[in-house]
């Protein structure tokens, strides 16, 4: 029996990031709904004492909840029963050197949650900046096993939240601005021991491509490509790094992931199509054997790396035959759903209207159809790029209500102008080679640069939107969903937002202590549901913050698109809890109270 995955089906536990295999991100909970949502109010917080971008959310397992931070990584565990006292807590020494290689701000996207077997602990299992990755005795903080992933020196890093299926934790990588060549490894959760590592580019045996790969689909491409679509030994330094979500179907056995972009940015200096980035991986979790690897942006030329969630749902399909799909919308403006047992491509909508580099996706080859307007190339400055360099969508983990059949997405309303330049290779130092001015897309207000972002409702079978709402900045942590008939989101310039899930009505916000970049989870305790947010403002939209930058094209674009973003908040992380009026463990008046002998 597989402990995790039943711990993941109890209203009690939010013990993934996605909350469960699927990542579908949703409550069945209805205590806090629709109706008396505008009666949320907050029963208890926490600072992590640290700055920079808190991505992810805590874990909520068998009565505790587990807080992760940016670096240096530190982990609070609180017992729910009396969060006023910190269980144990974990401050790693790492190299702070890390610090400086690190793309997009010094973020950490969370924790990973193991039950335990009698013989072994239930861990916790972290990744560091430095490129360790750590597990931890769940109920003390002591160290289980500690191993080396990546090497920060020569530009790899960990951001990614360990992903653990069965008895198997799952590792990205990230560094692909820095020309660092892309894996996913797979752990003994038990030991920490290795037992498959997958490359996104370079040979077939290093990709973990077999004989029948992408047998269902050939036109997708099968052997030799991950070195024979590039020139000369570019894939050595080609990038492909996954620092997303990944889900995992028991029923196929199959891992779904991401792989991201190619390096550098500079598309002239890898011509080819820079197989296998951009890629959605369908793995066999034992293995790590590719059954099947779809390409979405072939030869990429915007940074539209393809790390995106992946989430899994059964729907009936427009013929009324049902299947097993993957959800996964991209930062190259399209969401893309396919059956999962195989790879095969079912949809691809735009996510926006507004995008431009695409007309459309063709269907039958998988292909982009692109618009030569918007592509981008050496002398040449593209304008009016839409999507940016961030996506349409990026980091952010969101919700799928199963009953409804809808996708709740945070998206990014954000385009930009590319010019590319040459630069040389040298390990461990940024390897981007553009210049990047990003601003908000044609529905926000250019000048006062705002209305970066929007909330979607949409239908993968139908390809419809049922509502969408503009927010003054881009949603970038993602949403969670309930059965009370509400979706739950915060946004960048600190806002806790409830809307109705039906129409997109909002019904209650609240202001937080600093802006949102990680998603909000649910669970109940002793009767009562609880909403959480992690909250601390930063990642690649809040680098003008975190490193008080002037120019415009700093932070690889960022600081231009989020100019406005210091009027509205500050840096600080912390976790907030709600629920209806307040109610407790702080409704015991006894709580937290000095009791001299
Ligand atoms: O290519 C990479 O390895 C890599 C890593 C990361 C990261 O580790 O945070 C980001 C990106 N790329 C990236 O392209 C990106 O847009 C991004 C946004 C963020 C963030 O946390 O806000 N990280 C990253």
């Amino acid at each position: 029996e597989d402990r995790l995955e039943a711990l993941s089906k109890s209203e009690d536990n939010w013990a993934m990031q996605g909350k469960n295999y699927s990542a579908n991100h949703y409550s069945t909970l209805t205590q806090i709904n629709a109706d008396n949502v505008k009666n949320l109010k907050v029963a208890w917080s926490f600072s992590t004492g640290l700055l920079s971008g808190h991505e992810g959310s805590p874990l909520v397992a068998d009565g505790k909840m587990y807080i992760h931070t940016s670096f240096p990584n530190n982990t609070f565990a609180l017992n729910l029963d009396d969060p006023t006292r910190i269980l144990w807590q974990d401050k790693p020494k790492q190299n702070a050197a890390a610090r400086a290689v690190a793309c997009c701000d010094i973020v950490n996207r969370g924790l990973a949650y193991w039950p335990g077997d009698g013989k072994t602990p239930s861990l916790i299992v972290k990744t560091l900046l430095d490129g360790n990755v750590v597990a931890l005795n769940a109920d003390t903080g002591a160290t289980v096993w500690k191993i080396e992933n990546s090497d920060y020196k020569v530009g790899s890093t960990l951001t990614v939240a360990p992903h653990v299926f069965k008895d198997i934790v799952l590792i990205g990588s990230s560094g692909a601005e820095l020309g660092v060549r892309g894996y996913m490894t797979a752990y003994d959760v038990r030991t920490g021991e290795q037992k498959w590592r997958a490359y996104a580019t370079g040979p077939d045996s290093d990709v973990l491509i077999g004989d029948d790969f992408n047998k269902a689909n050939p036109h997708y491409g099968q052997k030799g490509l991950g070195t024979s679509t590039w020139e000369g030994d570019a894939w050595k330094i080609g990038g492909g790094t996954n620092w997303g979500w990944f889900a995992y179907d028991p029923g196929t056995n199959l891992v779904y992931y991401g792989s991201g972009n190619p390096a550098p940015w500079n598309e002239t200096m890898r011509p080819g199509d820079n197989k296998w980035t951009m890629t959605i991986w369908g793995r066999d979790l034992d293995t790590g054997m590719a059954k099947f690897g779809y390409q979405k942006t072939p030869h990429d030329e915007w940074d539209f790396a393809g790390i995106n969630f992946m989430m899994l749902s059964e729907q009936k399909d427009k013929d009324g035959k049902p299947r097993k799909l993957l959800t996964h919308p991209d930062r190259n403006g399209i969401v893309y759903t396919l059956d999962r047992t195989d790879g095969t491509l079912i949809s691809a909508d735009k996510i926006d209207d507004t995008v431009n580099v695409f007309k459309r996706v063709d269907i039958k080859t998988g292909l982009p159809v692109r618009d030569p307007e918007y592509g981008t190339r050496m002398d040449h400055l593209g304008k009016d790029i839409c999507p940016s360099a961030m996506g349409y969508h990026n980091q952010g983990l969101d919700s799928y209500d199963p009953a409804k059949e809808v996708f709740f997405l945070g998206v990014n309303h954000i385009c930009m102008d590319w010019e590319p330049f040459m630069l040389p290779y040298r390990a461990g130092q940024f390897f981007v080679g553009a210049t990047l001015n990003m601003f908000p897309g044609p529905k926000g207000d250019r000048q006062k640069g705002e209305g970066l972002g929007q909330i979607k409702a949409y239908n993968a079978i139908t390809g419809k939107f049922k509502w969408e709402k503009m927010e003054r900045f881009a949603v970038w942590g993602g949403t969670a969903a309930t059965a009370g008939n509400v979706v739950f989101y915060g946004t960048l310039d600190g806002f806790m937002k409830a809307r109705n899930s039906d129409t997109g009505e909002l019904l209650w916000k609240f202001k937080l202590p600093s802006g949102v970049i990680g998603h909000p989870i649910v669970y109940q305790h002793k009767g009562v549901e609880y909403l959480a947010i992690l909250y601390g403002v930063g990642g690649w939209p809040g680098v003008g913050l975190v490193f008080d930058l002037q120019d415009p094209t700093a932070g690889l674009g960022a600081v231009g698109a989020f100019k406005q973003l210091a009027n509205y908040t500050q840096m600080g992380g912390g976790v907030m809890v709600f629920s209806l009026n307040g109610q407790g463990p702080y409704d015991d008046i006894n709580l937290g109270e000095y009791k001299p002998n």
